[in-house]
């Protein structure tokens, strides 16, 4: 029996391409209604052979979800803790790609609910593991590069809302390492024709990428340390979105409950 997928955020880009990679699986089912904003309600789309009826928060007490669903999450930074507040007092375990919404909310929400969940701001499995290094490194060598400045410049297609959840998430790790530097002064390109002469994107990715640079300046200048991560389109995301569904399934049968994940539990899965 394929499990039911309730996707959130249709017919947002993430939310479609996912369903559509859901469409194609054999382990799992479009459940026939998904959650959109209020501007889509009650308007029906296509994903695969399947067509799907769009509702909006409000009309979310009138739908039944079967009760092995299992929800994924990508809307708006706006509307990601609410949903979270609705999966969990509706015992639906998640998959949250959102970013940008208070994690530690979410995560005592969840820590208090018969739910688990997986929540990551990025689900690429080799930006994962980028991740998964950087965090390493100020976890074994705390203040390491204390005294080195940082300069991080994110690129996006121009209508992304915030800054990159990715983005901020490396930063920490090099606020471990020593260099104090604020998510605010992430410089954010949106504009296409900055995107194409200064950061290298392909035009036909312009409206879906996601270009990050870290340069680190050590050693009173003398000692420079640059890393670059570059994603074209959306395909990886939506692959590693259902890798973390499959592992969440995993985790509730083995008895897991109010558990937070994240990518790299998956990966270590
Ligand atoms: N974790 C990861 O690997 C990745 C995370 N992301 C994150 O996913 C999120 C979505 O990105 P993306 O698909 O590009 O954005 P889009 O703007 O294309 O999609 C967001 C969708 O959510 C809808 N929406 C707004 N409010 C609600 C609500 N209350 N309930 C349900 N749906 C709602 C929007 O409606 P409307 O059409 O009216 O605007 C839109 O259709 C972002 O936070 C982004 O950073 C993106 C890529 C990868
Ligand atoms: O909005 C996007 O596109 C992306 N959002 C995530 C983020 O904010 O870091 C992940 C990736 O950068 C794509």
């Amino acid at each position: 029996m394929a499990t039911p997928i309730f996707m959130a955020g249709l017919p947002g880009k993430m939310a479609a391409e996912t369903a559509a990679l859901v469409a194609a699986s054999d382990d799992f089912e479009l459940f026939d209604i998904g959650l959109s904003s209020p501007v889509h309600e009650g308007k029906t789309i296509a994903i695969g052979d399947r067509k799907i009826g769009l509702v909006a928060s409000d009309s979310l007490a009138a739908v039944a979800l079967p009760a092995d669903t299992l929800a994924v999450d990508y809307t708006t930074p706006d509307a990601a803790l609410d949903n979270v507040r609705w999966y969990v007092e509706n015992d639906v375990p998640f998959v949250m790609g959102t970013t940008s919404f208070d994690l530690d909310e979410a995560k005592r929400l969840v820590a208090a609910s018969g739910v688990s969940a997986v929540i990551a701001p990025n689900m690429a499995v080799p930006i994962v593991l980028m991740q998964a290094a950087a965090r390493w490194l100020a976890a074994e060598f705390p203040g390491a590069l204390a005294g080195a400045e940082l300069k991080v410049v994110e690129s996006h297609q121009a209508n992304k809302r915030d800054t990159s959840g990715t983005a901020k998430a490396l930063v920490a790790s090099a606020n471990g390492l020593g260099v104090p530097f604020p998510v605010d002064d992430i410089e954010k390109v949106r504009d296409p024709a900055r995107q194409q002469s200064e950061v290298g994107v392909p035009a036909e990715h312009l409206a879906g990428h996601a270009f990050h640079r870290y340069e680190l300046s050590a050693a009173a200048g003398t000692v420079q340390l640059v890393l670059e991560h570059n994603v074209l389109g959306r395909r990886v995301y939506a692959e590693g979105t259902l890798a973390a569904l499959r592992f969440l399934q995993q985790r509730l049968a083995a008895g897991s409950r109010g558990e937070v994940l994240t990518m790299e539990d998956v990966l270590r899965g």
